[in-house]
C-alpha cells in the first residue's frame, strides 16, 4: 500500500512546526525521515498515525484520505509505533498484544480463537514469545520495544509507522529490530473483520524517523531530510547525504568510508565548530 503525503503542514498550539511536506512511499518500500533534534519528525510522523491533523494537505493511503476514514478503518491500514509509546498500567504482554486486534473486533470487542492465534503468532515473529506471561512494566526497554512492535504486526496493517524504533536498543537490539521491520510482509492470514484478507506476503511499507544515519541509509530505500520542519533533500540513501548536506543540516564533517569485508559504505562524523550561541 502506498502512502502519498502531499503539502502537509502542522501547527501545534498556533505554530506552524512543518511546512508544505510531499513525501511518497510507495507500497513495500522502507523509506527514512531524518534531520536534527528538533527538525520536526515527530510532529509529522504524528500527523500520519492521525494523532494530529495537518493544517494544510493531505495524507493518502493508495490514494484514499487517510483523515477521512473512519478510526477502525484506519486503524486497520495502519499501525504505528510512536516515541515513548507504552501504558502506564500494568498489563501482562499477551493483553499489550491483543490490544492489536481492537481495530477489527466488533461490538464489545471479544478476543476470537482467531485474534488470539495471531497475537501469539505476532509475538514469535518478533521473537518474544516467551514472555507473553510477563507484566509489561517489567520488561527492559529492548523487550518493551519488541513487543510494541508485536502489537503493531498483530493489528494486521498495510503501513508501519515508527517514530525512532531503535531508541534504548543495544546495538544488535538495534540491527535485529529494524531487519524484523524490513523483512515484514502482510500476515498472510490478515483477513480483517470484513473477510478483506491481505495480499499474501506483500510487504509491508514502512515510514520510520530514525537518527542513526548510517542504520537509515542501511535499512531504508529512500531518506527524506528533514531541516526546520522542512523536505531539505530526499532520494536514496547516498545520493542524499552528501558531506555538504551533513555540513549544512547536521553541522558535521562527514567521511565516506567502505566497510573492510562487506565494501558497504559508513559514513564517520566529526563535529564542525558550533554555530555561535544566541543572544
Ligand atoms: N506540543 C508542542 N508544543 C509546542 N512546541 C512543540 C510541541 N511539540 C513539538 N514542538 C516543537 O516543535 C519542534 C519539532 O519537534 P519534534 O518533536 O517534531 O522534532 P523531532 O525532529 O522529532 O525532534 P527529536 O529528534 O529531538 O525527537 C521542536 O522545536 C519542538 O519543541
Amino acid at each position: 500500500m502506498r502512502i502519498d503525503l502531499t503539502g502537509v503542514s502542522v501547527e501545534v498550539a498556533g505554530r506552524r512546526l512543518v511546512h508544505d511536506v510531499t513525501l511518497r512511499a510507495g507500497s513495500g518500500r522502507m523509506v527514512g525521515l531524518v534531520g536534527p533534534n528538533g527538525s520536526g519528525k515527530s510532529t509529522l510522523l504524528r500527523c500520519v498515525y492521525r494523532a494530529l491533523r495537518p493544517a494544510a494537505g493531505t495524507v493518502r493511503l493508495d490514494g484514499a484520505d487517510l483523515h477521512a476514514m473512519d478510526a477502525r478503518q484506519g486503524a486497520r491500514l495502519l499501525a504505528a509505533l510512536p516515541q515513548e509509546a507504552g501504558t502506564e498500567f500494568d498489563f501482562t504482554v499477551a493483553e499489550v498484544v491483543a490490544m492489536g486486534r481492537l481495530p477489527h473486533q466488533r461490538g464489545a470487542g471479544r478476543a476470537s480463537a482467531e485474534d488470539t492465534a495471531r497475537c501469539a503468532r505476532a509475538l514469535a515473529r518478533v521473537g518474544a514469545g516467551r514472555l507473553a506471561g510477563r507484566g509489561f512494566l517489567g520488561l527492559s526497554g529492548g523487550e518493551k520495544q519488541r513487543v510494541l512492535i508485536a502489537r503493531a504486526l498483530a493489528q494486521g496493517p498495510r503501513v508501519l509507522v515508527l517514530d525512532e524504533p531503535t531508541n534504548h536498543l543495544d546495538i544488535a537490539q538495534q540491527l535485529e529490530v529494524l531487519a524484523l521491520v524490513r523483512a515484514g510482509d502482510t500476515d498472510p492470514d490478515a483477513a480483517d473483520g470484513d473477510g478483506r484478507a491481505g495480499e499474501p506476503g506483500a510487504r509491508l511499507t514502512v515510514l520510520t524517523a530514525l537518527h542513526d544515519l548510517n542504520l537509515a541509509a542501511r535499512y531504508c530505500d529512500e531518506l527524506y531530510v528533514l531541516a526546520h520542519g522542512r523536505i531539505a533533500a530526499a532520494g536514496p540513501p547516498y545520493d542524499v547525504l552528501t558531506p555538504e548536506l551533513l555540513a549544512e543540516v547536521f553541522g558535521v564533517r562527514a567521511h565516506r568510508v567502505r566497510h573492510p569485508e562487506t565494501g558497504a559504505v559508513q559514513l564517520l562524523f566529526d563535529r564542525l565548530a558550533a554555530p555561535a550561541a544566541d543572544s
